[in-house]
């Protein structure tokens, strides 16, 4: 069918394979007849015979052709069927409203994993608009084999002319947990797992922004990726592994985590933001000579260098710690750490130094994350979210296909642009069941130990902690 008919019949819409097998059974049928009643009771012999033989011969090679039709029917066929008949057999309520003689608009599916799929829908006779609002019923069309498939992004061409759905499996469990902390170690130092199948690759994305409510799991999500960048090891061109909590809190006891001065001032933390920064200029010069020497761009992962991190903790509280305005002769205040770490967050990425920033709520610009840090933040990551956080920190369109639900902790929205996480998705952070802190804490005296020969040396800034646990 081209057009849209509203009188079709429900056979009209069958697939190929049924179709041919009604024709052979009904043609079986006819066979089975002529040996039982001939016409006219005539001895079944002769021509009459011959006939026959041809109708029982057409009969089973249709069946065959049905078979065949029937192995080649995958599930992208499968699913787009079912789409077509929702959308256009009458009975279904003929949601993209179309009209008798009108073209029905062309449908395509591939398959992109087992458990995803790919809808296209062209804009041609039904436009962009009625289209971008399918997503709900596209979920719904989906049944029997495919009941556990909903639409979980929604894209629209940039010249309106198709919007792509993508159809996933929403029961899949994909959460996993880490019984030790050996488990953990990355196969590449450019690629950390943040749930089974998902991961974020630093080398297609940049500073990493974390947002949500206390107990939601943003410490602990950020933790299983330091862990598993300071399982890297430290490579011998100025890697760093650089935590700093202003709260001092769990992680301020743990060797070599930057907290508050006991003066309750933040040098300490200008400092290491300064050494921080420090040491991606000097990767940065690195690539530059060895950039100068191929006469061609380099990347920081093709010289083995390692990742480094800056993880800031409560970052908004930690905004909150600096003076308005520097005493004489110092440039102890707030624009020194905000310029700092802007800098370290817009050129860091191609020396592989990444920025994690924690903020507690998701607003932006008074109070919260200014709009230049949170746009220059290629992976965003909302625990527990709500739809009027996401609305925060994603364009609002990414989210329409959010149903708003319970989240545990450890549970989050999750989008980075590596070309395979662009859209915003539905995410698990691996669950530790390890003492975290105190793996975290050896790991760090591990990666310092390590920097004898070619590290940065230890800063004084850093605090030498030693609580253990
Ligand atoms: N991926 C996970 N799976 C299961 N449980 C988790 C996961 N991540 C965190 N949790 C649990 O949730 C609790 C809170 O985690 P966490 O301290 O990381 O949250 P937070 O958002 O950083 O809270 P706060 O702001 O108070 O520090 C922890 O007790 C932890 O056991």
């Amino acid at each position: 069918m081209r057009t849209y008919n509203s009188k079709a019949l429900r056979i009209e819409f069958a697939a190929p394979w049924v179709k041919c097998l009604i024709i052979a059974i009904a043609f079986f049928i006819v066979s089975v007849l002529i040996y039982l009643l001939p016409p006219n009771n005539l001895p079944i012999d002769g021509v009459l015979l011959k006939c026959n033989r041809v109708i029982l011969s057409i009969s089973i090679s249709l069946f065959l052709i049905s078979v065949l039709l029937r192995i080649f029917f995958t599930q992208a066929k499968q699913i787009k069927h079912m789409i077509m008949i929702g959308l256009y057999y009458r009975r279904y309520g003929n949601p993209l409203c179309l009209r008798d003689g009108e073209f029905l608009p062309i449908i395509k599916v591939k398959q992109l994993s087992n458990t995803k799929f790919l809808l296209t829908i062209y804009a041609i006779v039904v436009n962009a608009e009625i289209l971008q609002k399918l997503g709900v019923t596209v979920s719904s069309i989906l049944n029997r084999r495919y009941q556990r498939f909903a639409v979980t992004v929604l894209n629209t061409d940039v010249a309106l002319s198709y919007v792509q759905y993508t159809l996933e499996d929403v029961t899949i469990d994909k959460s996993f947990s880490f019984y030790s902390v050996d488990q953990m170690k990355p196969v590449r130092q450019t690629v950390f797992v943040v749930q089974k199948g998902d991961s974020i690759d630093l080398t297609t994305s940049g500073s990493i922004l974390v947002a949500g409510k206390t107990r939601s799991g943003k410490t602990t999500g950020i933790i299983s990726i330091l862990i598993q960048a300071l399982l890297c090891g430290r490579d011998h061109q100025y890697s760093q592994i650089t935590i700093i909590d202003p709260k001092c809190a769990e992680l301020s006891v743990l060797p070599h985590v930057v907290t508050v001065d006991d003066d309750v001032e933040a040098t300490a933390i200008l400092q290491s933001l300064k050494e921080f920064e420090a040491a991606m200029r000097k990767r940065q010069r690195i690539l530059n000579e060895r950039s100068k020497q191929i006469g061609d761009a380099v990347h920081w992962w093709e010289f083995d260098m390692h990742p480094s991190f800056l993880f800031i903790d409560e970052y908004v509280a930690c905004r909150s710690l600096f003076p308005k305005k520097a005493e004489k002769g110092s440039d102890y205040c707030l624009a020194a750490f905000d310029n700092t770490l802007k800098r370290i967050v817009t050129m860091g990425a191609s020396a592989g130094c990444f920025v994690i920033l924690s903020i507690a709520e998701a607003s932006v610009d008074e109070g919260g994350l200014p709009t230049m840090l949170k746009n220059a933040m290629t992976t965003k990551i909302l625990f527990k979210p709500t739809l009027t956080e996401g609305r925060l920190i994603w364009d609002s369109l990414k989210l329409e296909n959010f149903p708003e639900r319970v989240y545990s902790a450890g549970d989050c929205w999750f989008s980075s642009t590596d070309g395979e996480h662009d859209d915003v998705a539905f995410c698990h952070f691996p669950h530790m069941r390890f003492p975290v802190y105190r793996e975290l804490g050896r790991l760090l005296k591990e990666y310092y130990g390590e920097s004898a020969d070619g590290g940065v040396p230890q800063d004084g800034a850093r605090r030498e902690n030693t609580i253990s646990y």
